[in-house]
């Protein structure tokens, strides 16, 4: 029989919406398609998400104010009359009905909000960045163990079928080992228009390009080279760069570079983010991936690519390299895909964990001390009373 969670929804902004949408994307009928040139038909069954043991239900939606969660249900949910709207937060946390809660507040509340889900014994998928910093995120990861809950980020990046794929050829060895990882994730909010109190650009809100867009080339360096059978695990040394933007004093132009070399990898990644530029794969490559054997492009956007290409390089007798294969792999699929982490959630759920094998804690962990490191090295400091654990 397929286990049902049932879902609370705190906030009603727009990635609450996203997610609350795809919760209502039938699992069982989707299919994953695989389109263009380059079909890999014979895997694309595969990818289906095809999903029969897990369904999701949202029962609550909580948010400051009563009307918007009222109208949040009318506009996300079809208007569903069994899900309950609630004018706070504690009132989604308090319903028995509600197994587990999304987290869609700006980053610098999710912390608090966490905390009172936990303490209320739900479990939590809470946004990216997880928490404002690595020593909010250890507590709540002692808070989750304390009363037995599970407890995710929602870096649904990592749960997508084309970064399931792209694992699989990059640990398979037929490739070599990754050398360098150059990724990159920028956005043009425009800055100079926008209210300083968006939060993009107040530093309340954690304002600015690495907790905001940081987690995505992240992810990529993580998948590759961090997850990488030789690197057994091991942390990288890291440098970072900000560049504020004198409007608030958030970091606009941020890069950061991690060396994965105390194991047997050694490898490189450049990252960088902005919130005043546009993609800089814009038409093409968000990310590339070199290997010993070949190069990995991933297309953008970064948090949601839908192809990527691999080249396969061999030396000629001259130890130049040659193409001597080229592969382009495209995935499709119903609704936006945010909906392969929360399948996660309720198998994690159902089987009692407290952690997901794929997205767990340390991983989290690393983001948040490698944000934390950056921050330091480029001087951006946030507000005091901001962190709420330091
Ligand atoms: N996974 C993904 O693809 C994405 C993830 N995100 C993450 O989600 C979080 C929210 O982003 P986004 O949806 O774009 O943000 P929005 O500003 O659109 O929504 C945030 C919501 O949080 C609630 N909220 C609570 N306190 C505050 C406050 N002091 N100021 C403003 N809003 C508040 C509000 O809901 P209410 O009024 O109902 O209480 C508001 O609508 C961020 O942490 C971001 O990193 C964002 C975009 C994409
Ligand atoms: O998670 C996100 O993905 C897309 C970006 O535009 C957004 O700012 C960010 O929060």
């Amino acid at each position: 029989m397929a286990t049902t969670i049932r879902w609370g929804i705190i906030s009603t902004g727009k990635i609450a919406e996203c997610f609350a949408k795809d919760m209502v994307v039938d699992p069982k009928t989707f299919v994953l398609l695989d389109s263009g040139s380059g079909l890999r038909t014979d895997q694309c069954d595969t990818f289906s998400r095809d999903v029969h043991d897990v369904v999701h239900k949202v029962a609550a939606v909580g948010s400051r104010s009563l009307e918007s969660a009222q109208s949040f249900i009318e506009r996300a949910l079809e208007g569903d009359k069994d899900v309950k709207g609630y004018g706070t937060y504690a009132e989604v946390y308090a319903d028995s009905n509600v197994d587990a809660i999304y987290i869609g507040t700006p980053h610098t509340y999710h912390y608090e909000n966490a905390l009172c889900g936990i303490k209320a014994k739900k479990h939590i998928l809470c946004e990216k960045p997880v928490t404002s910093n690595a020593a909010e995120l250890r507590s709540l990861i002692a808070a989750a163990k304390e009363n037995n809950v599970f407890f995710m980020e929602a870096l649904w990046t990592r749960f997508q079928p084309l970064a399931l794929e792209l694992k699989k050829i990059s640990e398979s060895g037929v490739l070599g080992n990754p050398i360098v990882v150059n990724a990159d994730l920028s956005g043009d909010f425009d800055i100079r228009n926008i209210p300083t109190t968006h939060r993009i650009l107040d530093p309340k809100l954690g304002g600015g390009a690495i907790l905001d867009l940081g987690p995505y080339p992240l992810i990529w360096a993580i998948i590759t080279l961090f997850e990488h059978p030789s690197n057994n695990s091991t942390k990288p040394s890291v440098t970072g760069s900000i560049l504020k933007t004198p409007i608030t004093g958030v970091d606009a132009n941020t890069s950061f570079t991690l060396n994965f070399s105390q194991a047997n990898l050694s490898a490189q990644a450049v990252l960088s983010c902005s919130i005043n530029a546009n993609p800089i794969g814009a038409g093409g490559n968000g990310v590339t991936i070199r290997y010993e054997k070949g190069i990995i492009r991933v297309g953008e956007p970064i948090f949601c690519p839908k192809s990527f290409e691999v080249t396969y390089l061999e030396k000629d007798q001259q130890g130049r390299n040659r193409v001597v294969k080229e592969e382009k792999i495209f995935f499709e699929y119903r609704g936006g895909g945010w909906y392969f982490q929360a399948d996660e959630v309720a198998r994690c759920v159902r089987d009692g964990k407290i952690e997901s094998n794929v997205w767990t804690h340390a991983k989290s962990l690393l983001q948040m001390e490698i944000f934390d490191e950056v921050r330091r090295q480029g001087g951006y400091v946030l507000p005091p009373g901001v962190e709420k654990v330091v």
